[in-house]
Parts: structure tokens; sequence; C-alpha cells
């Protein structure tokens, strides 16, 4: 579904991502973990064609996102770190326009934005504008807005910020459904308990280098992901 390979970014003389070749397979769910500055959010960018790669290439189902970035976008959906939407507008608004751009039919938009917006607990704010949300609110309707379109792949950078428990559940249970329904998901975090038990695959990258990659229990081993992330960063207690 998602095929990265030999992906290099560099800013100026500085090389955020180095070399870094990955594929995430339909039904599959990964998570990105490193630590700040690591590269994921320039890899993810990259992924969804916000950032022109230095080198290699990205495919997505067997799409360049360079050579055909609307046919790639028409099939996946990609929630930034930071949900920066449209303030002036309401959420049903911006949920509509987002479902305009996407070709979604009046029957479908509607019936998944209430089946979300009920599992996420937003349906009584969508009325409002989008500037009175907080942040996890803004982060509720940044996510119904990605899926709105049944997007085969998902690219996330750390979703569950600003989430409340019960939202940041239900997450994880529509991300799993999403898999178990034959989509892919390859999304960024720093809380590894949660990598540890939704992600069948996880990614590890150091300073722009992928230096581990493979099944959750290959990775693991015999220990916790927190203790081979540690291991692998050379950290000393
Ligand atoms: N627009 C930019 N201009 C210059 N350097 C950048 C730019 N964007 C990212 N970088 C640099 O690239 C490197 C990777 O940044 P990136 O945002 O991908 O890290 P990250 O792994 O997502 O970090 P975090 O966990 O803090 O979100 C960092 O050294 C960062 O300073």
């Amino acid at each position: 579904m998602l095929n990265i390979q030999n992906y290099t970014k560099r800013f100026g003389d500085k090389i955020a991502v180095d070399d870094l070749s990955l594929h995430i397979a339909a039904g599959e769910i990964c998570a990105f973990i490193g630590h700040n500055g690591a590269g994921k959010t320039t890899t993810l960018k990259a992924c969804c064609g916000l950032l022109k790669p230095d080198g290699g290439t990205i495919t997505v189902n067997g799409i360049d996102i360079q050579k055909d970035p609307i046919a790639c976008k028409k099939i996946m959906a990609y929630i930034p770190d930071n949900p920066d939407l449209y303030e002036f507008l309401t959420g049903y608004e911006y949920l509509n326009f987002v479902a305009d751009m996407y070709g979604v039919s009046e029957a479908d938009r509607k019936a998944r934005m209430e089946a979300l917006a009920e599992r996420l607990d937003i349906k009584n704010a969508l009325p409002n504008l989008i500037s009175e949300c907080s942040h996890g609110m803004k982060q509720k309707i940044a996510v119904i807005g990605a899926l709105i379109h049944e997007p085969k792949l998902i690219l996330m950078d750390e979703p569950f910020v600003g989430l409340d428990p019960i939202a940041a559940h239900e997450l994880k249970e529509i991300m799993a459904e999403h898999c178990r329904n034959g989509g892919a998901i390859f999304f960024s975090t720093h809380v590894l308990e949660v990598a540890e038990k939704l992600c069948d695959n996880v990614a590890i990258i150091k300073n722009g280098k992928l230096i581990a990659h493979g099944t959750m229990d290959s990775v693991r081993g015999d220990g916790s992901l927190e203790q081979v992330f540690l291991e692998l960063e050379d950290h000393k207690d």
C-alpha cells in the first residue's frame, strides 16, 4: 500500500531523513517512533506529497506521489500533528467542504459524519465555529474530515495528542477496524504503550536513519518496546 524507497530529505546542509526504505502492506498498522527531531514528520509529509524528496521514491498503491499526487490523495488521508482547520467555518461547514473536495455523495457523507461524530462525542459542537473549539475538539473534527472519503491509507502524526481517554480509545478502535477492512495506517507516536497494543509493525528512526523495522514481536524480542527504544537510543539511567 505504501512503499518508501531510499527517501532522503535535506534542509540546507542538514540531512533530516537519510535513505529511508519502508513498506506497509494493506491490513497493516505501523507505528513510527523516534526522538524529537528524528525525522518522523518529514517522512510523513513526504508520503502525502507535502514535501518534495531530495532522493528516492514514494508510491501509494503503486502510484508515485510526485508524479500523480491527486490520484494518491484520493485514496489517502493525512492527519497532521496540529489540527489547523479553517477557524471561520463551523464543524459541519468544514466537514462538508472536505466531503465536496473528495466528491463524497450527500448520503455517504451524512452517514459517515453522524457515525464518527457520535463515536468521538463531538456531535453537539459541530454547528459551532471551529474557532470556538478546544484543541481536542479540533483534533476530533480533523479525524472525521480525514475519514470522510474512506481512504485506503491513513497517515497520522501523533494522532492521540489532546484527545480525552474515551476519544483516544474510540480512535484506536477505528484504526483497528480500518486495518481489519484491508486499509493501512502509518502513524507517529511517542506513546510506546499505544504502539505496542495497537500495531503489528514498528519502525524506529534515529537522526534521520531507520534503525529498526519489523513486526512488533521481532523488534521487541523478550523486552518491552520502551527497553528496546532506550537501548537503541543509547540511553543510560
Ligand atoms: N522546514 C524545516 N527547515 C529546516 N529544518 C527542518 C524543517 N523541518 C524539519 N527540520 C529539521 O529536520 C529534522 C527532522 O524534523 P521532524 O519534524 O521530521 O522531526 P520529528 O521526528 O517529527 O520530531 P518530533 O517528535 O519533535 O515531532 C529536525 O532536525 C528539524 O529541525
